[in-house]
């Protein structure tokens, strides 16, 4: 069944490609079977003479799908035949269209699927049809277009409800008219989609038959036949025959509609014209648009129009004196319109027209941007606020950190809002509230929060796409393929070849195998496991791909920190196991996977992946093989930061390395040593390097010496900070509306508390208004209050934000927690403030795959890691972010930084500090470094001063270099 499902997946990937596919799902309709049986019901004890009728119903429509192209030429299709355990059957098809008859445009879709009522007088057997089979869902999935629904006033009841258009499931005139019975066909654009559809082969229901075809192996139906047989039909002749229209005209004109932001439309002129001449001219200021604002402003029953179907209803005049829209005289003139496309990139205009394509009846630019009575900046955001998504995530996701017996008042009353986007992709109410629910269950599960304990209606599960698929098998059989990550084996450089061939062939055998792949930053290890990755899932495996950051794992496919997804418990010890159960979706994940990956391992302490071992070991019944006979690869670089231990001797920083793991014997070392990224200051690299290996030379007292071009000159003063920030954010004046200015840059220092410091210098610059949020600190278990707030809020423990938080908008932030890491937002992502709400901040995130994307953030309590010690248990609830402006080096470690900035008013402290803070650039024209003389050596004054005295005749600047060699691998 599987291997049959990976051959569906491969038709896709091979025929699917760039466009879309079609779906469809029948199920039957008893009364015609029974009708067909001539029998009034059909005997409990024969369900196979109804399969049987329903299974012929199947062939003919097969015939005319694939033999009679009723939607266009198939190049290749898929069909499953479902057997619930309810003896009901169910049919799905996946048609991949040849190119020609791929749909790529609204017109089209609209041609072959429908998502409304028919005109009830002239086709009245088709309206009963819509009525009884296409006015209830499935249920939702995303990636489908959205379809014409025109709210054009027209209702009927059903089942005591009174719907419209809304209420309609997609279908196709011709096949519902034909079967009677309910067809649901959609177009998908997305490989997601596809495998919604085969969900049920996980599902292991009783009994399935799947079918998968390429035409005719060559890609072909067999044209040659059809057209013998003079049966070929084509797509729009069938359909237009069904909706009625003239077959001898050709398909309607399409009108172009202008698009543009307020004051922006294009105004044509001749050479030589006088430029104020041009804009007095009459009807200068205005465009379609303008114009449909003010048409929806003189005529109200304009406002139910959208936009781009307004050339149905009015004509658009233009003439020397003026423009406007004028109202169509005759009726059901058939005139398409389509706004001019918008990139994503290109922003507000993007939005602006996505608003257009949803939003009937605006009358000006800012009516658009009105949601809810409140005038919101921006399109964008105005867009977002319209989708229920987001209103479910500030609703009830921000909720644990208030109190959850609000849930339900929140839930009745925001209901509604929430269920936004679903509605508008039709469903039943029962459907809508259940895919909703299982949005916030999803969205509060990847916080670590469990629905279960809100005051909220059951979920339905029967609703939920995963169901009986344990939510982790599920998400990562849901991973899409990057189609270009396929390719990537091919082109793996011979050290990663050879690595490549050594861990597929441990995957290959099912022996396992245990890999550390070695290598310093851009020798290519992101490039070797995301091939792995893309040939493992390729092949329908199970790769699960972690990392010890979330900014590293963010970079995978399907990326999770190892932590979350190992279910590692916070507190390390040894011999420690992972908190998941035998029986839970982690295990059974796991037990499934043929590959994991873990990155960035060097990062983590020993005992977090003995903690894997142990349980791995014990899942897979294997006490004796090290992970259970599994294939795990680690990967790091132990020139990087070691595990922080707090206040830990260099003797416990070593032991907790994975280097001192018992594993670490059993592991086989694959080396990546060529550097792969582009350089353009070899040398640098070079040097790099060497500080990493600890082999660049010192003077003695473990010092180096720092190139000349980087260094800001020390002298003592204040204004040496003021430089290196001036070399860093040069012209921040000019600069600080442009994210790319503002996230390719920071000062990285070693302490919490020089960061802080660079930081209000540099918020105290930034332009616009100051925002203060304060945090609620508390202590759980101080009965006696020995720890007054005034204290607390003192305190500025690693990992938490600061009590005082001064924003502005567009400052850069870093997360400080994963708050929700399906949608990017993990600890260590950058964002940039665009507004503030009262109890959130609206945030963009500037980096990595979710780059764009706009988020609230809310207020979290927030408790510091027990290496912090504190002898109470301390809580503060405050927004999880940290200005960015400055980081410290272990923040930074992982981070892309093309202009780094580092501030020494110290000297590094811990092994690999100066490696990673100078490896954040690459070249030396990017980074700049103020190091300031050692002067906390106050033992020994008298040495100090001959030391100091020692370094001031050598001449450059010199900086401590920690390298504990015994850790390296070299
Ligand atoms: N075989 C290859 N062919 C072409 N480009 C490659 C190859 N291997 C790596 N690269 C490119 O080199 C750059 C560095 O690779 P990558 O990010 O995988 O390195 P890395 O070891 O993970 O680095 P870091 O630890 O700094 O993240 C990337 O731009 C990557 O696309």
């Amino acid at each position: 069944m599987r291997r049959r499902y990976l051959d569906a997946m491969a038709l896709v990937r091979k025929y699917g490609k760039p466009d879309n596919f079609l779906t469809m799902t029948c199920n039957p309709n008893w009364e015609e079977i029974k009708r067909e049986l001539e029998v009034g019901q059909i005997p409990q004890d024969r369900p196979d003479l109804a399969v049987r009728v329903f299974r012929a119903k199947i062939e003919e429509m097969k015939r005319l799908l694939l033999q009679e192209g009723i939607l266009g030429k198939v190049q290749a299709y898929v069909y499953v035949v479902e057997f619930q355990k309810r003896g009901l059957p169910h049919a799905h098809f996946l048609l991949i269209m040849q190119r020609k008859y791929k749909l790529t445009c609204p017109e089209q879709y609209d041609s072959i699927i429908s998502t409304e009522l028919p005109n009830k007088c002239k086709y009245p057997e088709l309206y009963k049809m819509v009525i009884k089979h296409m006015m209830h869902g499935p249920c939702g999935k995303d990636s489908y277009p959205v379809y014409r629904r025109r709210e054009d006033g027209r209702k009927e009841k059903v089942r005591g409800h009174e719907l419209d258009n809304r209420w309609v499931v997609p279908y196709n005139p011709f096949l519902l008219r034909y079967f009677n019975c309910h067809i649901n066909v959609e177009v998908c654009s997305s490989i997601k989609a596809v495998k919604y559809l085969y969900k049920y082969l996980y599902k292991g229901h009783d009994r399935a038959s799947v079918s998968v075809n390429e035409a005719d192996g060559q890609g072909n139906v067999d044209e040659i036949k059809m057209y013998r047989e003079a049966r070929c039909v084509t797509p729009p002749e069938a359909l237009w025959r069904i909706y009625g229209f003239d077959l001898s005209k050709n398909s309607p004109p399409v009108m172009q509609l202008q698009l543009h932001l307020p004051g922006m439309h294009m105004v044509t002129y001749e050479e030589g014209q006088d430029i104020q001449e041009i804009l007095d001219r009459e009807g200068a200021k205005k465009s379609m648009l303008t114009e449909y604002f003010e048409a929806n402003k003189k005529n109200p029953e304009a406002r139910s129009i959208l936009y781009r179907d307004f050339p149905e209803y009015f004509t658009w005049q233009k003439c020397k004196k003026d423009k406007f829209w004028q109202k169509r005289k005759r009726e059901g003139v058939k005139q398409i319109g389509r706004i001019i496309s918008a990139h994503p990139a290109e922003g507000e205009r993007y939005f602006l027209r996505v608003l257009l394509n949803h939003v009937a009846g605006a009358t000006s630019f800012e009516d658009l941007r009105t949601v809810d009575g409140e005038i919101v900046p921006s399109f964008r955001e105005a867009a977002e606020r319209r989708e229920g998504y987001l209103r479910r995530y500030l609703c009830i996701v921000r909720l644990p950190m208030r109190e959850a017996s609000n849930a339900r008042g929140l839930w009745d009353k925001h209901r509604e809002a929430m269920s936004e986007d679903y509605c508008r992709t039709m469903l039943s109410m029962q459907a809508v509230q259940n895919m909703v629910l299982i949005d916030i269950r999803n969205m509060l599960q990847s916080m670590g929060k469990d629905i279960k304990s809100y005051p909220l209606p059951e979920i339905n599960e029967e609703y939920d796409s995963s169901h009986g698929v344990d939510r982790e098998i599920y998400e990562e059989s849901i991973i899409e393929l990057d189609p270009d990550h396929e390719t990537l084996a091919t082109s793996l450089n011979a050290e990663q070849r050879s690595a490549y061939d050594e861990i597929l062939a441990a995957v290959d055998s099912g022996e396992g195998g245990v890999f550390f792949v070695d290598g310093p930053g851009g020798t290519g290890k992101t490039f070797l496991y995301k091939a792995l990755l893309a040939t493992v899932r390729g092949m329908g495996n199970i790769a699960v791909a972690t990392a010890t950051s979330g900014v590293a794992a963010s970079i995978m496919p399907g990326g999770r920190t190892a932590h979350s997804r190992f279910k590692i418990p916070l507190t390390i010890y040894d011999g420690l196991s992972c908190s998941f159960t035998k029986q839970s979706g982690t295990a059974k994940l796991l037990k499934e996977a043929s590959l994991i990956i873990w990155d960035e391992a060097t990062m983590t302490r020993r005992q977090a992946v003995e903690a894997l071992d142990n349980s791995m070991r014990d899942i897979m019944n294997a006490s004796d093989r090290p992970f259970g006979g599994k294939t795990v690869v680690f990967g790091g670089d132990f020139r990087q930061v070691l595990p922080v231990i707090r206040k830990g001797s260099r003797a416990q920083v070593v032991d907790a390395s994975l280097r001192r793991s018992y594993l670490w014997e059993s592991m086989r070392h694959l080396k990546l040593v060529r550097n792969m990224r582009a350089q353009s200051d070899p040398w640098f690299a070079e040097y790099i390097l060497r500080v990493g290996n600890g082999t660049e030379e010192d003077n003695g007292d473990g010092y180096i010496r720092l190139p000349d071009e980087i260094c800001v000159p020390y002298t003592g003063e204040d204004t040496d900070l003021h430089r290196l920030i001036e070399d860093v954010f040069p012209m921040l004046d000019d600069n600080m509306l442009d994210p790319d200015y503002i996230t390719s840059r920071a000062i990285l220092s070693t302490r919490n508390d020089c960061v802080d410091r660079i930081n209000m210098r540099m918020i105290h610059h930034f332009r616009g208004e100051e925002m203060v949020y304060h945090s609620f600190d508390r202590a759980d278990d101080d009965p006696h209050n020995y720890y007054p707030p005034e204290f607390l809020n003192s305190l500025t423990p690693n990992g938490l934000p600061p009590h005082v938080l001064r924003l502005k908008i567009n400052c850069p932030v870093i997360l400080l927690r994963n708050i929700d890491p399906a949608n990017g937002l993990w600890n260590g992502t950058r964002l940039i403030v665009r507004d503030f709400q009262k109890n959130t901040i609206d945030a963009e995130i500037v980096l990595g795959q979710h780059a764009r994307k706009r988020v609230f953030l809310p207020r979290i309590p927030l408790c510091p890691s027990d290496d912090e010690m504190f002898p109470f248990r301390f809580k503060r609830k405050q927004f999880p972010i940290r200005l960015s402006f400055a980081m410290t080096i272990n923040k930074a470690q992982g981070q892309t930084i093309p202009h780094a900035g580092v501030y020494l008013p110290e000297p590094v402290f811990s092994h690999g500090q100066l490696y990673v803070a100078l490896s954040r650039a690459t070249a030396r024209s990017n980074i700049k470094v103020l190091a300031a003389p050692d002067d906390k050596d106050k033992k020994n004054k008298k040495s100090r001063q001959d030391k100091t005295k020692k370094r001031h005749k050598q001449s450059g600047t010199y900086t401590k270099n920690i390298v504990y060699k015994e850790v390296l691998t070299l």
